[in-house]
Order: structure tokens, then C-alpha cells, then sequence
């Protein structure tokens, strides 16, 4: 009979689900997997708080040097997020010979070099399957199932808090303050949500994935990151009248010369795509290889039980290896001796939605279109807004391009905003996925 001794440190959000099920489903785990899995310990500075499930509370201690000098515990759950304790809790996890399992996307993307080093050297391991997509399985996917297949691109919903957020102002027209204190209370939101709205929990994410797929490591620093703080519920009505919807994207892509382009930034997708339908605090992952084709993986991308279920996928995956016989080391990692070369983002070929909030004056609109075509911009439609009507009147001016050059659409636009000949209040410059 293979009992395994696990110990949980953190038990927010995603711990208490990770506890629920392991608990929970204990019988049925075994039944499953022929392993009984038992937490011994769990850690959490509030030891006090109440579950909806029954629990051995003489598991609880707020002291996680506990858990990792139980010389029975064999599986450390990582839980806290952050890149300071958490990243000390595994690290000395790691060097005590135990195997990790954390959803912490940020301290991997960050710091996955430093890791895997060290679970390398130590014989152990560190899994991270809910470190992105909360629980839809896309880590395993991308290094097992898919695993014959090049990677041709990889386009996902990846952070719940702001796609949830994009919804709500879409469907019920609430504001943006309002809903993200809303995401915050249902549990989906980051300890500091500016990383949900700004695309950075989303580019710790697709860091991981484009690591995964090109056999190499991304450096975090370098991708391309813009969030949805500047989307205005004007925006989002726009693009729907014009047939799309606006969705926070992760993207990575191979070129021809090798050369990879990873970015994440708001998006008009066409309505008529599925990634344009994914609603809510769902995420989507779409995945091109060049044998199987589109794969598209869908689940709920954030909150307790969804996160919890990915959680204990790593934690079953750990408990039924035959450790004895390992599968060879680095196996879930990906190659952090290869630094993979990222594109420049001027290099980007794409339609493009711009707003541009100027001053009505005469000659405006000529000046604007003119530094357009100056620079090779061509334009597909206009709309003409107006936005007040005193003295000093403000209009939006909307244009939707063809495919055009990154670099020339910048370069036009810096023209314009240091132009005397007109007066820029805002503008807003988004990519068109069609
Ligand atoms: N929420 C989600 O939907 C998802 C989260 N994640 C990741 O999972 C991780 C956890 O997130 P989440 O559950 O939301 O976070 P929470 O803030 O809800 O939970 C973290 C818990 O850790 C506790 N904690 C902090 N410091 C210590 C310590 N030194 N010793 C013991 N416990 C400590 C906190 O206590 P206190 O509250 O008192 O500070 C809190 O209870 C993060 O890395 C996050 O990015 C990944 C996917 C989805
Ligand atoms: N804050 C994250 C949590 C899951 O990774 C999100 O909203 O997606």
C-alpha cells in the first residue's frame, strides 16, 4: 500500500481548495491512482480560519519549517504566491529532498532558472501545472501530448481577473473599479491585482507556455507587456459595433528565422472566433502544432476549486511516479541552459484599431490621414465621433487599418502627438486579431 505524505503552505484561495479535494476525494483518489494521499500539515498564518469541509485541525501550523523538516512529508504544496518566502519555502524544500508542487507562475517565470537548477541538483522536483490556466490542464499538455509536434503559435485568455472584468464591462456596461473589486472578492485577483489589470500575471504565463513550447527558456523582462487600464467602455462599444471583442491576449509565435514573438496586450478579436466568445473568469488556450493542427483547451482560469483540481493533478502526478525508476530529470522543465531569441515587436505586421481624441479644428482630420499615408498607413474605415459640445470641442477619431507595420504605425503616431497641427487629449492604439 504507497501512502504519500503531503504538507500545504498557504491556505488562501487556492490552498483551502487544494485541501477540500484532497481531503474530500481521498477515497475516490485511491481508488483512481491505488495511492493514499494524506495531508500531514498544513500552514497558513491564520490558523484559525473555518472550512465548508470537515478537517483534522491538529494538521494546522503557522510555522512552515515544520513541514519541511517532517522527514515523512515527501510533497511540499506551495501556496503563498510572492517571490520572497515562497521562493525560500521551495528552495528549501527542494535541498531537503522534497518535490514541490506550487501555482506560482510568477516566481517561475522569474525564477525558473534558479529552480529547476536546484530541484536538478537535488533529485527532486517541482511541478507547476496551475500556474496557468487555473484548471485547465495546458502545462502537461505541452510537454507530453503535444510533444512530436513543432509549435507554430500559441494564443490564449490566460488571466481570469481581467477577462472577467472585460465582460462585465462588455455585457453589463459596469465599471472598471467596480468589477475588479468584485474579481477581487470572488477570489480570482492577485495579492496585488495592478499585476492582473496591467498583463503582467498574464505575461508570467505565457513566459511558461512559449518556454514550453520552443525548447528554450523566455526571459521574462523582455516580453511585450500592455494591460487593460486604458480600455474605456467606449472602446468596448466601438469594437462591437465594428464585429469584434475586446480580450487581454497572450501570443507566441515562431518565425521563419527562428525568432520568437511573445507579447500580451489588449486585442479586438473577431466576433465570429472562439477565443472572442471566451467570457467570464474562463481562459482559453489555442495551440497550433504542425501535425495535430488547432487545439483549443477551455476551463475556468482562476478561483478555489478549478485552481485547487490542477493543484492536485501535480500533487497525484508526483505521488504515482515510480520515483525509484524516475523518469529522467528535467522532464517538466523546460531547457534553461537556451535563452530563445524574441523578435522586436515593431516588427509585427497587423490591423490595427486606433483612437485618437483631438481637438475639432479645421484641418485636423487631413493633417491625421495625411501622416497615415506619410508612412505607409492604410486605412480601411473611419468613424468621426463627437465627444462634447462647448467651445473647445473634443472628437474621437477611429480608424481601423489594413495590415500594417508596427514601427511605421508608431512612427506616424509620435509624429502626430508632437505635431502642432493638432491637439491630442488621449489615444488609444489596439492590435486586431482576426
Ligand atoms: N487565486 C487564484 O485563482 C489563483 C492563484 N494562483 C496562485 O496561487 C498562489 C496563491 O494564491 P491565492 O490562494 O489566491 O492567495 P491567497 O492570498 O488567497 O492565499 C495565500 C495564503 O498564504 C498565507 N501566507 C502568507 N504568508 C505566509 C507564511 N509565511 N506562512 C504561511 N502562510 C502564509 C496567507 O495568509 P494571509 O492572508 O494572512 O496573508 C494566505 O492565507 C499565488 O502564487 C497565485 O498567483 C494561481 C492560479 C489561480
Ligand atoms: N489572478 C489570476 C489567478 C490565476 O492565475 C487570474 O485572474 O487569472
Amino acid at each position: 500500500m504507497k501512502i504519500e505524505k503531503v504538507g500545504i503552505v498557504g491556505l488562501g484561495t487556492v490552498g483551502t481548495g487544494t485541501l477540500k479535494i484532497l481531503i474530500n476525494e481521498r477515497e475516490k483518489i485511491h481508488q483512481k491512482t491505488g495511492v493514499w494521499i494524506d495531508v500531514k500539515k498544513a500552514c497558513d498564518l491564520n490558523i484559525e480560519r473555518e472550512f465548508d469541509f470537515d478537517v483534522d485541525r491538529s494538521i494546522f501550523t503557522n510555522n512552515y519549517n515544520e513541514l519541511i523538516e517532517d522527514d515523512e512529508i515527501s510533497i511540499i504544496v506551495e501556496l503563498i504566491g510572492g517571490y520572497t518566502i515562497a521562493k525560500d519555502i521551495i528552495i528549501k524544500a527542494l535541498k531537503a529532498g522534497k518535490n514541490v508542487v506550487t501555482a506560482n507562475k510568477a516566481l517561475i517565470a522569474k525564477y525558473s532558472k534558479e529552480l529547476f537548477a536546484i530541484a536538478n541538483s537535488n533529485g527532486t522536483k517541482i511541478y507547476y501545472e496551475a500556474s496557468v490556466g487555473g484548471g485547465i490542464p495546458i502545462i502537461t499538455p505541452l510537454q507530453e501530448s503535444l510533444a512530436g509536434n513543432n509549435i507554430l503559435s500559441i494564443k490564449g485568455i490566460i488571466n481570469g481577473t481581467a477577462n472577467y472584468i472585460l465582460t462585465e464591462m462588455t455585457e453589463k456596461n459596469i465599471e472598471f473599479e467596480k468589477v475588479l473589486k468584485k474579481a477581487q472578492e470572488l477570489g480570482y485577483a492577485e495579492a496585488d491585482p495592478t499585476f492582473d489589470i496591467e498583463g503582467i500575471d498574464t505575461a508570467h504565463k505565457i513566459t511558461i507556455l512559449a518556454s514550453l513550447a520552443y525548447g528554450g527558456y523566455v526571459d521574462f523582462e523582455k516580453v511585450g507587456v500592455k494591460g487593460i487600464t486604458s480600455i474605456t467602455g467606449e472602446d468596448i462599444k466601438f469594437a462591437n459595433d465594428l464585429g469584434y471583442n475586446i480580450k487581454l491576449l497572450a501570443t507566441a509565435k515562431k518565425y521563419e528565422d527562428e525568432e520568437i514573438e511573445v507579447r500580451v496586450q489588449p486585442t479586438l478579436i473577431s466576433q465570429k472566433e472562439i477565443l472572442s466568445n471566451v467570457n467570464d473568469v474562463y481562459n482559453a488556450i489555442e495551440v497550433i502544432g504542425d501535425y495535430v493542427g488547432k487545439t483549443m483547451f477551455y476551463g475556468k482560469g482562476a478561483g478555489m476549486e478549478p485552481t485547487g483540481s490542477a493543484v492536485v493533478a501535480d500533487v497525484i502526478k508526483l505521488a504515482t511516479e515510480d520515483l525509484a525508476n524516475n523518469i529522467p530529470k528535467g522532464n517538466y522543465y523546460y531547457n534553461i541552459n537556451k535563452e530563445l531569441s524574441l523578435r522586436a515587436l515593431e516588427k509585427s505586421i497587423s490591423k490595427y484599431y486606433i483612437r485618437l481624441n483631438v481637438k475639432d479644428e479645421i484641418g485636423t482630420l487631413a493633417f491625421v490621414t495625411n501622416k497615415f499615408k506619410d508612412n505607409n498607413i492604410s486605412i480601411e474605415s473611419m468613424i468621426q465621433t463627437c465627444k462634447s459640445f462647448d467651445d473647445n470641442k473634443f472628437v474621437s477619431l477611429i480608424f481601423i487599418t489594413h495590415d500594417v507595420l508596427e514601427a511605421d504605425l508608431k512612427k506616424s503616431l509620435d509624429e502626430i502627438y508632437i505635431s502642432e497641427n493638432v491637439n491630442v487629449e488621449k489615444s488609444i492604439l489596439l492590435k486586431i486579431d482576426e
